[in-house]
């Protein structure tokens, strides 16, 4: 079964205005994780799709989807999928590859149908593309990693960069996730932005009873949205993206958009943020 809803974008002079309700309905992306089905939300914001497939044992294959106007969903697009579940299958292009937690498969443009099966809980990121690179999986000994922060600041984590332009090629997507380590809970503080690319953010690994508290908004214009596990949340370019949780937790990002360059953001010191 497969279910796409669309989300329009928003600019910051709306945003300002919205109340709790309207921000979650504007930018907060819930429950693509339900067992026998493909949820998608087919996004205006570089018009990335975010969406989750949960076989549950059974075989669910991904293949037109009518938001895109094309014959099959990856005839002008190309995908991440990342596994936060057990380990599962995915079927595309004649090849089947087996994803365990915390495995990444780039499928490039023109591929075909997609088939998820097993006990994997799939992440499925996609953005337009207008040529084909290599389908790849790669395995978190395949990512780049990078350590950030400190237990001092309460931010010690590791950035593994999977879909990136030193690793797997892809047109535009770059994706990967970031583990907090034992103790810490501020991601991506100080906060940045980047107005030429935007972002996803899903966060997983929430313990049962705790959430996380994400920021958005420009830098003097901040909000926040309360996530719970297996939530994602859309980080339109103007906006900042930086969550603290009650405990720990993972958080998977991805982006499109003008370039690719992971470090090119725009860093807000705290002592501006309001
Ligand atoms: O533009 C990059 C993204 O915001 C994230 O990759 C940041 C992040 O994972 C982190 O600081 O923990
Ligand atoms: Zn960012």
């Amino acid at each position: 079964m497969l279910t796409v809803k669309t989300l329009y974008a928003t600019d910051p002079e709306a945003a300002k205005r919205y109340d709790t309700a309207e921000l979650r309905e504007k930018f907060h992306v819930p429950a693509m994780f339900a067992e026998g089905e493909i949820r998608l939300t087919y996004t205006h914001y570089d018009r990335m799709i975010v969406g989750g497939a949960v076989p549950a044992g059974k075989e669910l294959t991904l293949d037109a989807v009518a938001e895109c106007g094309t014959d099959t969903w990856l005839a002008r697009r190309e995908a991440g999928i990342l596994n936060i579940g057990e380990t599962g299958s995915v079927a595309v292009g004649g090849e089947t590859y087996e994803l365990a937690n915390g495995d990444v498969l780039y499928i490039g443009m023109g591929a075909g149908p997609v088939t998820f099966s097993g006990a994997g809980r799939f992440y499925i990121v996609s953005t337009p593309a207008h040529q084909t690179y290599q389908t790849t999986l790669a395995r978190p000994a395949d990512a780049n990693e990078v350590k950030l922060g400190s237990a001092e600041t309460s931010n010690d984590r590791t950035i593994y960069q999977f879909i990136h332009e030193n690793g797997v090629k892809s047109c535009q997507l770059v994706m990967g996730y970031t583990k907090l380590h034992g103790g810490s809970v501020w991601n991506t503080m100080p906060a940045h932005t980047h107005d030429r690319r935007m972002e996803a953010y899903l966060y997983y690994d929430v313990a049962e009873g705790q959430c996380v508290f994400h920021f958005m908004g420009q830098p003097q214009e901040t909000r926040h949205l309360v996530m719970h596990s297996e939530e994602i949340v859309m980080s339109p370019p103007w906006s900042i993206h930086s969550g603290a949780g009650t405990g720990s937790y993972t958080f998977c990002w991805a982006m499109a958009g003008d370039n690719m360059a992971f470090t090119d953001m725009d860093m807000i010191p705290v002592e501006e943020l309001k």
